[in-house]
């Protein structure tokens, strides 16, 4: 085990020390034992098994587990122990004849099916000492093996992946008939450690004593002999292609033989006649220049300043530098001979262009006819990328991917062939002008008449402010139109987008509807029957300036948020909302009034009406309390009811006309209207949502403030104005533009837990017929209590007799009606067309068929649909 691996590392902890802890097992590496195990199941036939380095015991639990009953099982180790049921420990170093001497002890004559080998040494810990390797550890283990296994017995062993691999291997294949090697799954994909499995011992009756001697197996192979002429370059494992550097790996080999030091230094005359550059490059530290020739090329040219310095320490150099050196190489080595310059023969060849005899018609034709295939082509071209845009457009529209700013993007690129910037309009205008293309505007309409105005002309036109501003207007207004259609489509084909749609404008057409119900007239006609115009005036008698449209704006909190909708339907609808929000100064008999009222009954058709419209408006709030009674709140009665609410609260308060309201036209997360409604069933029915509970419990429990709400508020959006947007966006933002509200999981539960109250009691149709069924007993009792009374006013009874009825009719009273028995005869057999009282039966009975209840279903079905249709 090495120390690299903490047992408090990361993923030290991982699913099979879970397993392990989970099975009882005392190490995850039992898991390594019983995935090799079930791969090449050597344990379920084992009669005798010696598990070396086998603390703290996991293998030899395994071992236990798989092999036979009555099997032999001997684990040795360092450290001793813990017993474990049928199994014999030592505690011995297995490198030592001590520990041979045991296992021979234990086992006699018997030989061991299997041997296991699990052991890491510790190097600098107690248990082992630092000279010992793995691989000799491996050897070690492999040499009690081969003294013990029987012929044909298994080793298994665990190695590392280092320079000594391949002679394990090696020398385990002169043992074993098949050697594997594996990774079990539970070994970590970090650890160097692979397990060899060998199977099917050789047992030869003489083993060469080198096997297991470490200096023989271990020694290095690899090294070779200097190449011929490569002078100071040693050997070639030493080598690195300076152009295709690898990793970094620790040198296990050592150093060469006889080659001792590190920094190697060689001469340029060396590196200049070197046969392989790269390899020389790679091999030493630096390339100096010390013969007289050497010193005079550093005088040439050719021998930059550059190249001196990287010849100083090429262990620095990038590839870049080396490169430099290899050119400097070839340069040289032709400057002095050794290469032959191939550019030399190049330039000696001398190109003699043929020139043919050909008649001048034929040329224009030939050039008359290329000209006319590459326009052609490029023509297609333009046609195909044309094609392909819209198609993509077509399909990222089908999969609802593209918002219409990309349609708009995407047909300006396609007329512009790509090639301007989307908001360098003009020079896109111009570019399309240029390539003959139709304007984003209808002044192009002239360009496309063929009476094109002169180009100059045309970019003194675009040059001026106002075209430029028009040609703006203009693709604005093509985006808006664009928009609309997609909307239009969207509504076509998404039958929720309708409904949507349809709630949408039947919400904002209920708004306004506060107002008409009064006046009881068209919204359009509102003018004509005073409705808007009687507003206005209205808010001018209050002092209000009806000149600017904001000012009409709200001035309490539930009426402050500009609706979200109202702002869609901008102009009318929204200012007359507004209007039938707007503040009144109140005169003394108008504090009881809501604001709307306030607008609507200060129009001089009502002067002088004061008494009947508080009245009026009494009735009105009895109404909406009596609706409110009831299980199905109208959203837009409980939207009024707040603004009701408002209102009586402020009761105490002269309403003064306000500023307008700083975040009328701001954003809302959510729609304005819903906000209300939220807020007025909060209000009446308690905590609704997650989001209200979150917040009720951190006021409750002081981890918020009043004022953090307040300052919560006021946000990087709380200023963003809606002022002049394209309703496309306002749409897109009103999509996707959520809010992250805090929820809490306690609010969630609490919610959870009060819908499930909710749930568990009894559905409205029960309970009312629990009620019947109460009312009618009470009924019953209070109609045996009236028979009661007779009787005991009946003067010709004895008292016993009195007692007896009274008795009799209190019984029948309260006892509850028995249901009239009803037989079911079944219309087959000798039923089968019967029309009268069947035979044997009395009583009330009903004919049944077995195909009466579908068709009775199918005919209910019909008239549900029949009736539907009339309605439509
Ligand atoms: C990875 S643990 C073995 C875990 C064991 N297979 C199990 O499942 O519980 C490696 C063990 O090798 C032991 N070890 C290392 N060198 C040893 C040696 N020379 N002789 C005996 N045991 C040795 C260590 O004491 C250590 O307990």
């Amino acid at each position: 085990m090495g120390k690299a691996q903490k047992k408090t590392g990361k993923g030290r902890l991982d699913k099979y020390y879970k397993l392990a802890k989970e099975q009882g097992y005392r190490a995850r590496s039992a898991f390594k034992l019983i995935q090799l195990n079930k791969k090449y199941s050597f344990l379920e036939n084992a009669r005798c098994c010696i598990d070396l380095c086998a603390a703290p015991g996991g293998w030899l639990q395994v071992a236990t587990k798989y092999m036979p009953v009555n099997s032999v099982i001997v684990g040795i180790d360092l450290v001793p122990i813990k017993p474990i049921p049928r199994v014999v420990t030592f505690a011995a170093d297995i490198t030592t004849p001590h520990c041979r001497n045991l296992i021979r002890g234990e086992l006699k004559d018997w030989k061991a099916d299997v041997v296991l080998h699990d052991g890491a040494p510790n190097v600098g810990s107690a248990w082992v000492q630092d000279a010992y390797s793995q691989s000799e550890l491996v050897l070690m283990s492999m040499k009690l093996a081969a003294e013990f296994l029987i012929k044909g017995g298994t080793f298994v062993t665990k190695v590392f992946r280092s320079a000594d691999y391949n002679n394990l291997i090696w020398v385990f294949n002169q043992l074993f008939g098949k050697v594997e090697a594996t990774k079990p799954p539970s070994s970590r994909n970090v650890s160097a450690e692979i397990f060899v499995v060998c199977r099917d011992f050789l047992a030869p009756k003489h083993i060469d004593p080198k096997f297991f001697d470490p200096t023989h197996v271990f020694k290095d192979l690899s090294a070779s002999v200097p190449e011929e002429g490569e002078t100071g370059v040693s050997s070639k494992s030493l080598q690195v292609n300076v152009f295709q550097p690898e990793k970094k790996r620790r040198h296990r080999d050592g150093y060469d033989d006889g080659n001792y030091i590190l920094f190697k230094k060689a001469t340029a005359g060396d590196f200049i006649r070197s046969s392989d550059a790269i390899a020389f490059l790679g091999s030493v530290n630096k390339i100096a220049f010390e013969t007289e020739e050497e010193k005079e090329w550093l005088k040439l040219d050719v021998t930059t300043p550059d190249v001196v310095t990287n010849c100083e320490d090429l262990k620095v150099l990038g590839k870049g530098d080396f490169k430099t050196l290899i050119k400097w190489r070839m340069a040289l080595r032709e400057e002095i001979g050794l290469d032959v310059k191939t550019k030399e023969t190049e330039e000696l060849t001398e190109e003699v262009e043929v020139m043919e005899d050909v008649d001048p018609e034929e040329e224009i034709q030939n050039e008359l006819e290329r000209l006319n295939a590459e326009a052609a082509a490029r023509a297609k071209r333009e046609r195909r990328r044309a094609n392909e845009i819209k198609t993509r457009t077509i399909q990222r529209m089908q999969l609802q991917m593209t918002a219409p700013m990309d349609i708009g993007m995407e047909q300006h690129d396609a007329s512009l062939g790509g090639q301007d910037d989307m908001f360098e309009l003009d020079d896109a205008h111009r570019a399309m002008r240029g390539k003959g293309g139709r304007g984003l505007d209808e002044s192009d309409a002239e360009s496309d008449d063929g009476s094109a105005a002169p180009e100059d002309s045309d970019d003194e036109a675009l040059d001026s402010e106002e075209e430029r501003e028009r040609k703006l207007a203009g693709l604005e207004a093509e985006l808006d139109g664009m928009y609309d259609a997609y909307q239009d489509r969207l509504k076509e084909r998404d039958a929720k987008y309708k409904v949507k749609e349809a709630r949408k404008n039947s919400k904002a057409r209920e708004e306004w509807d506060g107002i008409e119900k009064g006046s009881g007239s068209d919204s359009e006609d509102s003018s004509d029957e005073g409705g808007w115009d009687n507003v206005q005036a209205a808010k001018e008698r209050a002092g209000e300036d009806s000149s600017d449209e904001e000012d009409s704006d709200e001035d309490s909190a539930p009426v402050a948020g500009t609706k979200r909708r109202a702002n869609e339907l901008r102009g009318s609808a929204q200012s007359r909302k507004k209007a039938r929000l707007a503040t009144v100064a109140p005169a003394s008999g108008d504090a009881k009034l809501s604001r709307t009222a306030q607008v609507w009954f200060s129009q001089d058709c009502f002067a002088g009406a004061d008494v009947d419209i508080e009245d009026d408006e009494e009735e009105e709030e009895e109404d909406a309390d009596e609706e409110d009674v009831s299980m199905d709140v109208d959203e837009e009665d409980a939207a009024d009811d707040a603004l009701q609410a408002s209102s009586d609260e402020d009761d105490d308060f002269e309403i003064v006309p306000q500023e307008p309201d700083d975040d009328a036209g701001m954003w809302d997360v959510e729609d304005d209207n819903e906000d209300e409604i939220k807020q007025t069933k909060i209000k009446k029915h308690g905590l609704l949502t997650a989001e209200a509970v979150t917040l009720a419990q951190q006021l409750v429990n002081r981890q918020r403030t009043r004022t953090d709400l307040i300052n919560d508020g006021f946000n990087r959006y709380s200023l963003n104005s809606k002022d002049d947007l394209p309703s496309w966006f306002l749409d897109e933002e009103e999509k996707h533009y959520k809010a992250n509200i805090p929820i809490t999981k306690e609010a969630v539960a609490a919610l959870r837990a009060k819908m499930r109250a909710l749930n568990a009691r009894p559905i409205k149709k029960v309970a009312e017929a629990k009620a019947r069924k109460k009312f009618k007993a009470a009924q019953r009792l209070e109609k045996a209590m009236k028979k009661a009374e007779g009787v005991n006013q009946m003067s010709d009874l004895t008292e016993r007799e009195k007692a007896k009825q009274i008795e009799n009719v209190m019984r029948k009273g309260m006892a509850s009606k028995k249901q009239k028995e009803v037989k079911v005869v079944v219309a087959k057999g000798s039923h089968r067309g019967v029309k009268g009282r069947p035979k044997g039966v009395k009583g009330r009975y009903v004919m049944v068929d077995s195909r009466m209840k579908k068709e009775v279903r199918a005919q209910k079905r019909k008239e549900k649909a029949n009736k539907k249709r009339k309605r439509t």
